[in-house]
């Protein structure tokens, strides 16, 4: 798909967001993002999951030119990243949130309004005045959930297709995690934005996220819309008298297996029937990810949205 394909098609819900082609970023102790090829829909809310050090902030980082790649490509709808062009499309909230401490929350808003070209001050003050923070005072005195906030109100004024979070509630409390969280839901909706956003918190990425990107050791174990993943997976539980896995496990692809006693419960993607006597559940997303972690080496999972082809992946 050219730019012009991607970027000019009426419909934006069936443009690009994110493509990435053979990704990598070596540091001098090694890869921390390698062979990364994936594809995300615009309109997407896209969880990006991992265990610490997986390589989602080098993600966000090469998606926002924050890091120089080693090889391969990124394309923001349809524009090399690198290219000026790509700029405008996105904004991005990184952990640390920088604001400038001695200025007033309206005049961090001011200046996002002198820094973007198409900025949204009715936007911007409308998430502000929600919380409620008071507009003249200093950034410096404000708590870590009002900072918060702030950041948030930065990151949509400019009022991007693309907003890319790493980590954005990790400093709130429950309930300003809730407010936030159903904040960005509305405003994404509303535009149409498609979100990327680092969590750990599992939970709030079942509530949040129809689509995810799951990272372990630099590389995607899973990726695509999340109601395919869930159910291409199957929670079984089974005699293994043993301890071993059964023999009729062969056919499939076994996630995670553990044994207690006689019995034993897995998480698979069948391949064909199961067997009779097992005893089978749909798993939750949770579930489905805790295994994905605990299992690194099981053979990568994407959806035909998500799939970049030719790149010898399975397809969900
Ligand atoms: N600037 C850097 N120089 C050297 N190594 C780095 C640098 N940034 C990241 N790394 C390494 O790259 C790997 C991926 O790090 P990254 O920060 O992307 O992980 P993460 O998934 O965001 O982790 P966390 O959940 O802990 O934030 C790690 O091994 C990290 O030590």
């Amino acid at each position: 798909m050219t730019p012009a394909d991607n970027t000019e098609a009426g419909d934006p819900s069936s443009a690009t967001a994110l493509e990435a082609r053979g990704l990598g970023k070596r540091y001098r102790r090694g890869w921390a993002l390698r062979d990364c090829s994936f594809r995300l829909p615009a309109g997407r809310i896209c969880g990006l999951v991992g265990p610490n050090g997986a390589g989602k902030s080098t993600l966000l980082g090469l998606a926002t030119r924050l890091v120089t790649p080693t090889e391969g490509e990124l394309r923001v709808f349809g524009v090399p990243v690198e290219d000026p062009a790509a700029m405008p499309r996105y904004a991005f909230l990184s952990q640390d949130k920088p604001l400038f401490k001695r200025f007033t929350v309206a005049e961090t808003l001011r200046m996002g309004a002198e820094l973007n070209p198409g900025w949204d001050m009715a936007a911007a003050e409308r998430i502000v005045r929600a919380g409620p923070v008071p507009m003249d005072a200093k950034v410096g005195t404000l708590s870590g959930g009002q900072r918060t906030r702030v950041a948030f109100a930065l990151a949509f004024g400019k009022r991007p297709d693309l907003l890319l979070l790493d980590e954005p509630m990790a400093d709130l409390d429950p309930l300003a995690r809730d407010e936030m969280s159903s904040l960005l839901l509305s405003e994404a909706v509303e535009r149409g934005t498609t979100v990327v956003m680092s969590s750990h918190v599992l939970a709030e990425l079942e509530d949040m996220c129809d689509y995810l990107l799951v990272i372990a050791d630099g590389r995607i174990r899973m990726a695509g819309d999340t109601d395919e993943l869930v159910p291409a997976h199957a929670l079984v539980t089974g005699l293994a008298p043993d301890g071993k896995p059964p023999a009729d496990l062969t056919p499939h692809t076994v996630v995670e297996f553990r044994a207690s006693g006689r019995q034993f419960r897995a998480l698979l993607r069948p391949h064909g029937p199961l067997a009779p006597d097992w005893e089978v559940s749909e798993p939750s997303l949770e579930e489905v990810l805790l295994a994905h972690l605990r299992s690194p080496g099981t053979e990568p999972l994407f959806t035909r949205a998500a799939r970049i082809e030719d790149e010898g992946i399975h397809a969900a």
